[in-house]
């Protein structure tokens, strides 16, 4: 996608308008705290292409209602979906403040007292909050002088997590989410709810039946070309592990190079159905081009298709990954089961951070009392309080073996720092075993990768909840590494095709994290969107930019950062959220 398509953070650099000595004297300071912030955002930030966000500060200094309704004009055309206020000085509220109910906004009130700038942020958070247009609040700890136009350490990690949090809610404003195929063996998720999609998300849903993917497949609507190029790869890059299935049950040698060539078939398709493809075009398949503008989308599999056609493992673990026979590229945030739910939980993280995601069951919780009957081993380390299985056929992102690298440390990262030897080491650490005939009858392969410990991964899971609505849930903690024979002994009583992530949550006094086994007992659905690093704080400012209550996290307070408004709600922080989120309703409602 082109930079310039993607929305923009907007700046307002808000003023006393006084002439005669007030204003003019405060006329470069405020100009200069936009520009600062600017080049800070564009510096930090990146669009899910890899380019720097862009920013547009309004024209003027915003002394008052004309150019604060010139200010939203030109944001408006220059496609604005975030906005900051900042000021040094008094100004006056609600002549100046933003008044767009849908953009995240936040105000950063200079603390310099020779002007009262924390006395303007006050006044128009006041503002914001008796208008019902709920705003940040950035304040820095230190007082300093209005010359210093640096941003310190602490007013930077706030105006970049709003940021981050902001621009997420932004890019998905507009976009769809397609579902191929339906609900998938009575998973809740993959039964669409439209109305959370368009009420707090501003998305679309698009819907495709599965057989689209297969008329493709039949008639041929894909690249040839690709095809080929993208065959080789495979056959290249894509080990084939041994077949567990018995005998009667193994798919000849033929048979697997058939399903090879359609799974491969079906990726391609895939993508088209979610991106489009100008391709498709020339060859005569005007409408198939456009595709369906999805930023994320969801394959049902199983059971109708995956009961008679080979499964989805394949399409959906290379389309989750940040690299194809096309080279290294941006992941496509692809759902197995069509669990939405769990695609949207994706998506969040994915925009957070842009690197890959791993899509799992919340399998097991081994305890170490069960560990050490099983496998003789007592479990030490960061495994002594037990440690949670994450296993599912499918979308998890090959980068999810950890098997990239950065400074030595195993990571996933942006795609645009990844190198050649992290992709061949993520291939050469994932093997493509012929899928499990008991499940999938139609065959196919699954990806097979171990994810290496060590890692500090944050799962999160949207769930609808009737008499709410949707609520987060988010688990901080790291993935570990057990040893050999443990490993294999626990995995092999599981899917031994499918990729595994051995998960240790960071406990607390909360009473869902009170220890390892809380938290799986807590946990609201089948399925997690696992991320790398630890990105609980993002998740809860940009959850509360959405009016999505946060029903369980470890995050520790000092790094929640919610609207002011928030703090009308009462003390208690996470039930606050739930009262505010319910007083506003969602953002798009
Ligand atoms: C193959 C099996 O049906 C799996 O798909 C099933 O265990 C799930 O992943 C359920 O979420
Ligand atoms: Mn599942």
């Amino acid at each position: 996608m082109n930079s310039k398509e993607y929305p923009k953070i907007g700046i307002r650099p808000i003023i006393d308008g006084r002439l005669g000595g007030v204003r003019e004297s405060l006329e470069e300071i405020t100009m200069n705290m936009a520009k600062n912030v600017a080049d800070l955002f564009s510096s930090e930030l990146r669009y899910p292409n890899g380019d720097p966000v862009n920013c547009v500060i309004a024209d003027s200094c915003i002394g008052g209602v004309k150019e604060a309704t010139n200010c939203a004009k030109k944001f408006k055309k220059e496609n604005v979906g975030v906005s900051l206020s900042v000021t040094p000085c008094w100004a006056y509220g609600t002549e100046t403040m933003d008044f767009d109910p849908h953009l995240p906004k936040a105000i950063w009130g200079l603390n310099s007292t020779q002007r009262p700038g924390a006395v303007y942020l006050a006044a128009t958070l006041a503002a914001h909050n008796q208008k019902g247009l709920p705003a940040f609040s950035i304040y820095g700890k230190d007082v300093q002088d209005m010359e210093d136009q640096s941003i310190s350490e602490d007013v930077k990690e706030k105006l970049l997590q709003f940021a981050r949090s902001g621009m997420a809610v932004a890019l998905m404003k507009g976009k769809s989410y397609l579902a191929i195929g339906s609900v998938s063996m009575g998973i809740v998720g993959s039964a669409i709810d439209p109305d959370f999609f368009q009420e707090y998300l501003g998305m679309r849903n698009e819907y495709v039946d599965s057989t689209e993917v297969f008329r493709r497949i039949e008639k041929d609507i894909y690249d040839p070309e690709e095809f080929q190029k993208a065959l080789e790869w495979t056959k290249k890059h894509c080990k084939e592990g041994e077949d567990y299935n018995e005998e009667g049950k193994q798919r000849s040698r033929e048979e697997k190079d058939e399903d090879w060539e359609f799974v491969v078939k079906m990726t391609l398709i895939i993508r088209d159905l979610m991106d489009g493809n100008p391709k498709l075009k020339e060859m005569g398949h005007g409408e198939e081009a456009f595709g369906h503008d999805a930023l994320v989308s969801g394959f049902q599999g199983q059971r109708q298709w995956t009961d008679f056609l080979p499964n989805g493992d394949f399409s959906e673990a290379i389309l989750n990954s940040s690299f194809d026979w096309n080279g290294i590229r941006a992941p496509y945030m692809v759902a197995t089961e069509n669990d939405s739910l769990n695609g949207i939980s994706m998506l969040f993280n994915y925009l957070l951070t842009n690197t890959a995601q791993i899509f799992a069951d919340v399998r097991t919780y081994w305890s170490a009392d069960a560990v050490k009957e099983v496998t003789g081993w007592k479990p030490e380390g960061d495994a002594k309080n037990g440690f949670i299985h994450l296993i599912n056929s499918g979308s998890a992102t090959l980068d999810g073996s950890g098997k990239m690298t950065k400074k030595g440390e195993s990571v996933l990262k942006p795609f645009w720092e990844i190198e050649e030897q992290d992709v061949k080491a993520c291939l050469k650490a994932t093997t493509w075993y012929p899928a499990n005939r008991g499940y999938f009858r139609g065959g196919g392969f699954s990806s097979k990768f171990l994810t290496e410990g060590g890692m500090a991964v944050t799962m999160c899971r949207i769930n609808l909840v009737k008499g709410i609505g949707p609520v987060l849930q988010i688990a901080e903690g790291w993935t570990i590494d057990l040893p050999e024979e443990v490993n294999s002994s626990l995995d092999d009583r599981t899917d031994k095709t499918w990729p595994t992530t051995w998960f240790v949550p960071r406990l607390t006094e909360a009473e869902a994290f009170r220890d390892v086994y809380s938290v799986m007992y807590n946990w609201g659905s089948n399925h997690g969107a696992i991320s790398y690093g630890h990105i609980g704080k993002d998740l809860i400012t940009m959850a509360s930019m959405l009016r999505i209550p946060v029903n369980m996290h470890n995050v520790e307070a000092e790094k929640v950062f919610r609207p002011s408004a928030w703090n009308a709600f009462g003390m208690d922080n996470e039930g606050s959220d739930f009262r505010a989120c319910a007083a506003y309703g969602p953002l798009y409602q």
